[in-house]
């Protein structure tokens, strides 16, 4: 596993398996035992714009925090002014360890690897069933960070007037996957009801392609007042898609839930993916792993999980979608 690449700016939930273990604990939490509670919705040059209890308010990271970078869904603890009034600026003082996380690799443009979202449960990854063609490649891709980042995937396939959801639907049916179809035209008339189900007490990241309709799909399952123009605007910032590399957490309209909009993501780069953990997506294989080779890809010949499904412990189709999902980490920038 590639761990140089990796951003000094970000931490995880893997950096630290044992919380109390044999790092030491700083001396900063006692200090701040007052801290109010907040999460962070939207992260904008340094300024990060927090719910604490129903206000928002804009603060920055204190420098007791070093490196460590808060990002959208962190639940952080907050000191100093906490009105939310114009012009006043909060401080981080403590970032709670994450549930799960979304993360993207270095690529040509950035060169950290970075946390995209955390503590979000459910990854939507947003497909148009045609106009844009589907790409299982990248559908793969974004199926891999999920499961690699301890997030559970949820596929939402958009513009169903334009093409049957089957063929895809087919491809995907060995990874038993949460699934809706929608259609623009319905959204308004019980469509963004069905997908509303999927989301009802859950913070879910939405990641898609540009014009698979994930604009169309958020605006339709978050207040009129949050809603974004297709084409781009920051409803907490107001400034255009292209000022803003952060994403936005976005309250559901009409239901508990956080919907959690992603900047079109255009590839996912998973050079840091651990097969590991991958394959925890897979219980029925995880037993299967015992006789593999130490550190084994599950993608190699002596990997033990080949004998396992011959004799009869799995399905084959599992293993395949497993290997596939695992294949796509050596196709970078698909
Ligand atoms: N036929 C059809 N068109 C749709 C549907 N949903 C969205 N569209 C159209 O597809 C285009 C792209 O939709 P957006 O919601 O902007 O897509 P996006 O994924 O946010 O794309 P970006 O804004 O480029 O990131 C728009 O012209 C939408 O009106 C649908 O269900 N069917
Ligand atoms: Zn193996």
């Amino acid at each position: 596993m590639r761990r140089y690449g990796k951003n000094p700016d970000e931490d995880d939930i893997r950096s630290r398996p044992n919380p109390r273990g044999s790092r030491p604990r700083t001396n900063i939490r006692p200090k701040h035992e007052d801290a109010a509670e907040g999460m962070v919705l939207t992260v904008d040059r340094g300024r990060l714009t927090c719910l604490v209890e129903d206000r928002t308010v804009v603060a920055m990271k204190a420098r007791e925090l070093g490196r460590k970078a808060a990002v959208v869904g962190d639940r952080v603890g907050l000191v100093g002014d906490l009105s939310g009034r114009k012009d006043t600026l909060a401080r981080i003082v403590r970032i709670e360890p994450r549930t799960s996380v979304l993360r993207r690799t270095a690529d040509d443009d950035d060169p950290y690897e970075r946390v995209i979202v955390a503590n979000a449960d459910q990854l939507a990854i947003v497909t148009a069933l045609a106009d844009p063609e589907p790409r299982p490649r990248l559908i793969d891709r974004a199926l891999v960070a999920a499961y690699d980042g301890g997030l559970e995937p949820l596929l939402v396939l958009t513009k169903s007037d334009l093409a049957p959801a089957e063929p895809l639907l087919e491809t995907y049916r060995p990874l038993g996957l949460r699934y809706v179809v929608t259609r623009r035209d319905e959204l308004a008339d019980g469509g963004a009801e069905r997908v509303r189900a999927h989301l009802e007490d859950r913070t879910t990241a939405f990641v898609g392609h540009s014009g698979v309709g994930k604009t169309t799909l958020v605006n339709a399952l978050v207040a009129k007042e949050r809603h974004r123009v297709t084409g781009g605007v920051n409803a907490v910032t107001g400034r255009g898609r292209h000022t803003t590399v952060s994403a936005l957490a976005l309250p559901l309209a009409g239901a508990a839930g956080w919907v959690v909009d992603t900047p079109g993501i255009r590839s996912f780069g998973l050079a840091h993916v651990d097969p590991s953990r991958v394959i925890l997506a897979f219980p029925d294989l995880v037993d299967g792993t015992e006789g593999c080779p130490r550190a084994c890809s599950h993608d190699e010949p002596d990997c033990a999980l080949d004998a396992w499904v011959a004799d009869g412990h799995a399905d084959p189709a599992r293993l395949y979608s497993l290997r596939r999902l695992l294949e796509v980490r050596h196709h970078e920038g698909d």
